[in-house]
């Protein structure tokens, strides 16, 4: 569905992305894993249109897309996790999610009604904060979510554009053990309705919902396959896992 082909991105001296090459398919999570620095964010960003590779192509169902940017790729259904930061801590849970409803619609031109009131876009936003186990945060302001909970907040907005590729960068990252278990079990529960591109640390996790790990050294795939093959395979196991969670 969503494919890398032979990407290539450096940063002066420095290349993060040496000849990228993957496909994320509908109904599988395949994660990307790699040691600290090792390109994975980079390769997440050409993938949903932030950063423009030097060389290569995106292609989603096989149409190249490398010429849209976020937002267009965002309508064609590729959605990232949004920076909470990045939004205004006033707005409720609620609301958040309706604006990333609003902004992925095709033909929005609802400026002229407030987000807040326009069914169409609360009933999906209440039904993403609903599915996320969050219903109930919906008309708390996102300034007053613990971290967790903005973390969800974060999913439930991605996920209330329908996406069919879903992009997620370490999802995990912060959350104590309860939280996390509970967020695992919700991208297992996306799994039949979507491709989902996996960045985490949390080896655990990866090996627990992945169908595909493809491993990143220094820019470049070291190791792609099933889990347990990638799991004994020399090389990741030297160049990574046996590493520790340190080297993360
Ligand atoms: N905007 C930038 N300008 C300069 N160098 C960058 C930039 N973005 C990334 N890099 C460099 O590119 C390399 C890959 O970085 P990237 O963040 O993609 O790795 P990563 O695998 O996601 O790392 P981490 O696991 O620590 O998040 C690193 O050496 C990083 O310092």
């Amino acid at each position: 569905m969503l494919e890398a082909r032979d990407l290539r991105k450096s940063f002066g001296a420095i290349v993060a992305t040496d000849g990228l090459s993957l496909t994320v398919e509908h109904g599988r999570i395949h994660a990307l894993i790699g040691p600290n620095g090792a390109g994975k964010s980079t390769a997440l960003a050409q993938l949903g249109g932030s950063l423009t590779p030097d060389e290569g192509q995106v292609l989603l169902d096989g149409r190249p897309i490398g010429g849209l940017d976020e937002a267009s790729r965002a309508r064609l259904g590729i959605a990232r996790s949004f920076q909470i930061s990045a939004l205004f801590p006033e707005m409720t849970a609620r609301e958040s999610v309706a604006m990333a409803v609003m902004a992925a619609r095709p033909h929005h031109a609802r400026f002229w009604r407030p987000a807040a009131t326009d069914r169409g876009l609360t009933d999906p936003a209440q039904a993403a904060l609903d599915r996320l186990g969050i219903g109930h945060l919906a008309h708390t302001r996102a300034g007053q979510l613990a971290h967790g909970q903005r973390r969800l907040l974060e999913m439930a907005m991605a996920l209330a554009c329908r996406p069919r590729v879903l992009l997620l960068d370490e999802p995990m990252a912060g959350l104590g053990a309860t939280e996390t278990r509970s967020l695992t079990e919700v991208i297992r529960g996306l799994r039949p309705d979507m491709a989902i591109l996996l960045v985490e640390h949390d080896m655990d996790v990866v090996f627990e919902l992945a169908d595909v790990v493809t491993v990143l050294v220094d820019g470049r795939v070291i190791a792609s396959g099933p889990p347990a093959a990638i799991r004994d395979d020399p090389e990741v196991r030297r160049a990574y896992l046996s590493e520790g969670d340190e080297a993360c």
